[in-house]
């Protein structure tokens, strides 16, 4: 039985990345021209090579690469994190190159720590993650050391169809030998407030344990989170214009007025987001294609921000996007 937590059991085109914290106060800073930059590209030998734009603060502005049609990352999206974007031919060649990144992260952090606390969130994302259930990663990770979470859960039993958990079983779980006890979910027994309570008990118990890092601003610091996006821009079940999304104090907290069924539900807020070491946002599909530009393109002039644009991790912040999803950029 799975942990409660109330311890009752192709072609990537580019990837743009930008240096954590330009200094405001630099001449190569002059928002909203973002920061003379460079970009050289790279690419992989291997069956779907990978090109890699590479951003960094130095004098000169240009692209290497004359057909791409990305535009510069947003000037506080460049004052706050460090963001990768990556674009591949596919969602089938993104699901591979996302079980590569999540298995040399989960190597890495077992050799560092002998541990690795991984977030999923519900919808789309768990089919990306069948690649880490078939060879050769099935067969090389160590997934003793695993310790799952949800970045959001549905109030409603484990067994319901809209059940985040249950998702996650069904195309994940119950296919990686990950230790029952290892795995976080919710107790659907109780109220959204309850849970949520109860949830963030659990992760509390579990930085007394050094099961989990804390970070300089004391928020739990997990390894990686694996987030989706709504069509609407929502990350984890903060919703654009609610509320929720000024929380700063809780690590989790609930909601009972979701625009998206069902209303209940409990999410990780930002801080607890943002403290993250690493943060993999997966997006594909061209129906959320318009969300992606808004997020990544020029939002100097846009007063209220998309839940999605607040994710901004103290570590790495990596785009995985389809071509689809990545279409109007
Ligand atoms: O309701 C939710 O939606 C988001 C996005 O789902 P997607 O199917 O559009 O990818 C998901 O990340 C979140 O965990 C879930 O509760």
């Amino acid at each position: 039985m799975d942990s409660d937590c109330d311890g009752r059991t192709g072609q990537s085109k580019f990837v743009l990345f930008h240096p954590t914290g330009f200094p405001n106060k630099s001449p190569l800073f002059q928002p909203p021209m973002v920061a003379a930059i460079t970009i050289s590209f790279r690419s992989l030998p291997s069956p779907y090579s990978v090109g890699i734009w590479e951003v960094s603060p130095v004098c000169s502005v240009g692209y290497r690469r004359s057909d791409h049609r990305a535009r510069f990352p947003s000037p506080a999206m460049a004052e706050s994190t460090k963001a990768k974007v990556e674009v591949f031919d596919s969602e089938e060649v993104l699901a591979e190159s996302l079980a590569k990144y999540t298995a040399n992260l989960s190597s890495n952090f077992i050799g560092e720590r002998g541990a690795f606390t991984i977030v999923v969130s519900g919808g789309s994302l768990i089919k990306s993650l069948r690649k880490l259930t078939e060879s050769p990663h099935v067969d090389s990770i160590h997934w003793s050391k695993w310790h799952v979470f949800w970045v959001d859960e549905r109030v409603v039993p484990k067994d319901h169809d809209d059940s985040n958990y249950k998702l996650a079983y069904e195309g994940f779980l119950s296919k990686v030998p990950i230790p029952p006890g290892n795995v976080y979910s919710i107790n659907d027994a109780l109220s959204a407030e309850g849970a949520a309570h109860d949830y963030q008990t659990c992760l509390k118990n579990l930085v007394k344990s050094g099961v989990l890092n804390i970070s300089e601003t004391r928020f739990p610091k997990f390894d990686l989170m694996l987030l989706g996006m709504g069509p609407d821009g929502h990350v984890a079940s903060l919703f654009p214009g609610h509320e929720l999304m000024n929380e700063k104090e809780k690590w989790v907290t609930f909601i009972k007025d979701s625009p998206k069924p069902p209303p209940e539900r409990i999410t990780f807020t930002f801080p607890v987001i943002n403290s993250s070491a690493s943060i993999a946002l997966v997006v594909a599909g061209a129906g959320k294609a318009h969300v992606v530009q808004a997020a990544l393109g020029d939002t100097s002039q846009v007063s209220e921000k998309l839940p999605v644009q607040i994710v901004s991790p103290e570590g790495e912040l990596t785009w995985f996007l389809d071509k689809g999803a990545a279409s109007k950029l």
